[in-house]
């Protein structure tokens, strides 16, 4: 085995990790790379028999090796670390997190350890799980080490599939019996272009494979017979019903009538005036909303009574806060994309579900849930729109007291988005265990996803 060692506490940590080891017997040597070395945890590695090494030994020391202990660098890193570069047959086990990784915002430097594990101290760091931090660290174990009483109250909190029922208890009444569909959950979709129809289709699948009670479809007229024939479940709603049934939304007023309890607008939306149109009496409206895609490029920033929860990728993120008049671009969000959702949740007074390999999901308080156990499979075209029409669902399905406080309300948001992407995520799981993974094969995996997690 075969540690790289820093100058200060995480360097100790591997050595006197390294120490327990070389007492059971294995063959130790610690690479020491700073010009200082923990002194009592290197004299405790001499005495258990381990050997030191300097920086020029390791290439020759990395080709009889099964296993490298990173311990350059852990909460103490500062921008501009170099590191050796460590070839990928090794297996490494990162002490505290991968030296090169920003603790609090995921940031990396270009020579960052890649770990296949990360066994962490105290507390998981938000570095772990966002940003490119996350792509870096590997399997994650939390070790608890007495600081419990110390650490500051979370900045962030990671949500997990065994969440969901708490996340969404808290806000749903699914499977009520007695319930009829309109008080199940009525959803409208405004969705879809002759250029993106089936962004609009598979959104609708979505949601009617999470078990919602009524969806009303609002799409051009050439996206219709593909939304019926694909989706027979859906009424569609002509723009005068539209305008008739928005007159008549109230924020939790589901029963008995034929409303709209909440929508879900943008997949595969076109920038048009008749759809800006259309946009701004939903916008007006009181019923929650989610807002992915097209629609995103047709908001401002700015105050509203409107509970929202929108889901941009980073490019998107990117050109929400260009509107609002914040500059970064594409590096700055993956460096620290819980600070610009969180810019960005302030600026549309929305909840804003960041997608991405983690899903960041925050409230313009700070609150925020983070969905980092998801498969890569679902980078997939189409895969977003799933997201989007399971979403309207979970929202449809919610009662939002009319006297709720501002933080509740954005609270219950953030779990009912957080839920969202851990359904998602466990569909996608579902669907990769059957090989290749298609936007299509996501949504067959839906129902039985949303009944695993407690739906
Ligand atoms: N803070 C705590 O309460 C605990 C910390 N522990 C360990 O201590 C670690 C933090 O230790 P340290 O604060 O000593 O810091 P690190 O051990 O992470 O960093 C070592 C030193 O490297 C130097 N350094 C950082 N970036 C550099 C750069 N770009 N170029 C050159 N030198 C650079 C700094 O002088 C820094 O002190 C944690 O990750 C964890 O492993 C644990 O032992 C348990 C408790
Ligand atoms: N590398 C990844 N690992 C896990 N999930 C990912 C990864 N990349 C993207 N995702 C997820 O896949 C979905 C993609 O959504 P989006 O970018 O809107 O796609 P589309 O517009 O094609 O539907 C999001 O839920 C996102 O969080």
């Amino acid at each position: 085995m075969v540690g790289l060692i820093g100058s200060g506490n995480n360097g100790g940590d591997g050595l006197y990790a390294m120490a327990a080891l070389a007492k059971r017997g294995v063959r130790c040597t610690a690479v020491l790379l700073g010009e200082r070395t923990h002194p009592e945890a290197l004299e405790d590695f001499n005495r258990a028999g381990g050997r030191s090494a300097y920086a020029m030994q390791l290439p020759g020391l990395l080709e009889d090796c099964d296993l490298l202990i990173d311990a350059v660098y852990g909460t103490g890193v500062r921008p501009g670390a170099v590191l050796p570069e460590i070839p990928q047959n090794i297996p490494v086990l990162a002490c505290d997190l991968p030296s090169g990784v920003d603790a609090d915002t995921g940031a990396v430097v270009p020579t960052v350890i890649a770990a296949d594990r990360t066994v962490s101290f105290g507390a998981l760091k938000t570095g772990l799980v966002v940003g490119s931090g996350h792509l870096v660290s590997g399997h994650i174990k939390v070790i608890d080490i007495g600081l419990r009483e110390t650490l500051p109250a979370p900045e962030a909190w990671v949500a997990q599939g065994e969440d969901v029922e708490l996340l969404l208890n808290r806000t749903s009444d699914w499977h009520v019996p007695g319930q009829h569909k309109y008080q199940r959950g009525v959803l409208g979709l405004f969705a879809g272009s002759p250029r993106y129809p089936g962004a609009a289709v598979l959104a609708a699948r979505a949601a009617v494979s999470t078990g919602l009670g009524l969806l009303r479809t609002v799409v051009p007229d050439s996206v219709a017979p593909a939304m019926s024939g694909a989706v027979p479940e859906s009424v569609p709603l002509s723009s005068q019903e539209l305008t008739a049934l928005l007159a008549h939304s109230r924020r939790n007023d589901r029963e008995g009538a034929k409303r709209i309890g909440a929508w879900a607008v943008g997949p595969g939306l076109e920038d048009t005036p008749d759809n800006r149109e259309t946009l701004a009496q939903i916008l007006a409206s009181e019923s929650p909303c989610v807002y992915d895609a097209g629609a995103l490029v047709m908001l401002e920033p700015g105050a509203n009574p409107q509970p929202r929860i929108l889901t941009p990728h980073a490019g998107e993120l990117r050109s929400l806060l260009a509107k609002a008049g914040v500059r970064v671009d594409a590096a700055d969000i993956a460096d620290d994309p819980v600070r610009w959702a969180r810019w960005a949740a302030v600026a549309y007074d929305c909840v804003i579900l960041l997608k991405g390999s983690a899903t960041i999901c925050t409230a313009p308080d700070g609150y925020t849930l983070i969905v980092h156990s998801s498969t890569p499979d679902l980078a997939t075209a189409g895969s977003g729109d799933v997201l989007t029409g399971l979403l309207g669902t979970l929202l449809a399905a919610t009662s939002f007291p009319a006297k709720e406080s501002e933080t509740n309300l954005m609270h219950r948001l953030t779990d009912i988005a957080a839920a969202g992407a851990l359904i998602h995520a466990h569909a996608g799981a579902l669907a990769a265990l059957e090989g290749t993974l298609s936007a299509v094969d996501l949504l067959r995996a839906l129902p039985r996803a949303a009944r695993d997690l407690g739906l």
